[in-house]
């Protein structure tokens, strides 16, 4: 059959009807591209030329592109960090492609969140950030404080109530849910220098194996940055505020409560130097925005509890207040027993004498005590030191 066209008969084309074909529908084809070209904008044929290029690679490729994004509804993604610890441990330079499986077909969207937190569960080395206002991020260092719960001179009672009271905290998730409130807690340390605030914030990191973000109020520069500052962090964390009272603006605050309790709204828009506002720094800790972000731990220091603002030591915002004291006989017996080694000495007697008479902060007590290996001379130099105290 001469014919320019394919036969279905069975029959087997020639090789002259099958370049005939051929060049009719090459000659078509161009008549329809250059119509198309003429017809339709560029922009719009690159547009509909993409879609096409997603829609094959979506259905006609087994590889697809796994987008973690940083944040996720505001604040940093648990999985973005569960990646950003776990992936360097099993990608190197030399990786291009990373092979991801599941077995659980029914719930696969879970397998990540679920290996996200177990990642951060098993995470061994904490972080301390600080926030560097320049490139607006935080930037981290291995928090490596040796302080424990344990190795803390203090009653021991209280330490009995705090490791209770983080424990219950950690477990109640679904009471935080129930009873509508943000999962936080909020820590208020306080006391006379050296008594252990800062070691008892480390000892806390340490027992809840959390991250501490130590926010410098003082950098920040308005209740934006603030804002933008604290939903940054991740969650299972620590945010610390040091030496609040070292802010004057809070203490003017306060004055000015006192002087005009009906002016309570006013005096909390007061501004904390040399930006935010008491305002906005209460709307993170129990306002809208504590919603942002769960399981955090939020501890404030002062020497001068009696400065702060009311407002911000009220119960949901500071729910613990811990009083760190000068040492009594049995936290000086505990740094005995941490930097000696020893339960009892000839000199414990005279000790005992002279902690009821003079103060004395654990942190001049442990100076002491580490001025050598051997206890007596440890002893007798803080004896000696407490004796032209008193
Ligand atoms: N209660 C304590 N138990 C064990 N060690 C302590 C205690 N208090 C202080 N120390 C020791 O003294 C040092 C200083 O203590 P720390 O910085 O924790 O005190 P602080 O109350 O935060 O002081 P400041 O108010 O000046 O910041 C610590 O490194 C620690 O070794």
């Amino acid at each position: 059959m001469a014919t320019g066209y394919f036969s279905f008969s069975g029959q087997t084309p020639s090789l002259s009807a099958v370049l005939t074909t051929y060049a009719s529908i090459s000659a078509f084809m161009m008549v329809i591209r250059t119509i198309l070209n003429e017809v339709i904008p560029r922009r719009m044929r690159e547009f509909i030329s993409s879609k096409l290029s997603e829609y094959f690679l979506f259905n006609f490729s087994n590889e697809f592109t796994f987008i973690i994004e940083q944040r996720w509804e505001a604040v940093i993604s648990e999985t973005y960090k569960a990646a950003e610890v776990y992936l360097p441990t099993i990608v190197g330079a030399s990786t291009d492609s990373l092979l991801v499986g599941s077995n659980n077909t029914r719930n696969s969207t879970a397998v990540p969140k679920l290996a996200a937190q177990k990642i951060l569960e098993a995470r061994q080395t904490i972080n301390i950030y600080t926030y560097d206002h320049k490139h607006s991020s935080w930037q981290s260092a291995v928090f490596q404080h040796p302080s424990t719960i344990d190795t803390m001179a203090m009653d021991a009672d209280l330490k009995k109530f705090i490791i209770d009271d983080l424990d219950t905290f950690v477990n109640r998730k679904g009471f935080f849910d129930n009873v509508g409130r943000a999962w936080k807690r909020g820590y208020l340390l306080y006391g006379p220098p050296g008594t252990g605030k800062s070691s008892l914030v480390a000892a806390i990191a340490n027992y809840m194996k959390y991250n501490v973000y130590d926010l410098q109020l003082q950098s920040v520069k308005s209740d934006a940055d603030l804002r933008n500052v604290l939903t940054t962090t991740t969650n299972r964390s620590i945010i610390l505020i040091e030496d609040i009272d070292c802010n004057e603006t809070v203490l003017h605050d306060r004055g000015r409560r006192s002087a005009s309790p009906d002016k309570e709204k006013e005096t909390e828009n007061v501004s904390l130097d040399p930006g935010a506002t008491l305002s906005g720094m209460l709307n993170f800790i129990d306002g809208l925005w504590s919603s942002c972000g769960e399981e955090r731990i939020i501890i404030v220091t002062t020497n001068h509890k009696e400065r702060l603002d009311p407002a911000l030591l009220r119960p949901g915002r500071m729910d613990v207040h811990i009083e760190m004291g000068y040492c009594n006989p049995s936290g000086f017996r505990m740094l005995a027993k941490t930097y000696l080694g020893i339960k009892d000495h000839a000199l414990f007697g005279r000790v005992d004498e002279l902690i009821k008479k003079v103060d004395i902060s654990p942190a001049e007590m442990a100076l002491h005590l580490m001025k050598s290996d051997d206890p007596t001379i440890a002893l007798e130099s803080l004896v000696e030191f407490w004796t032209r105290k008193y």
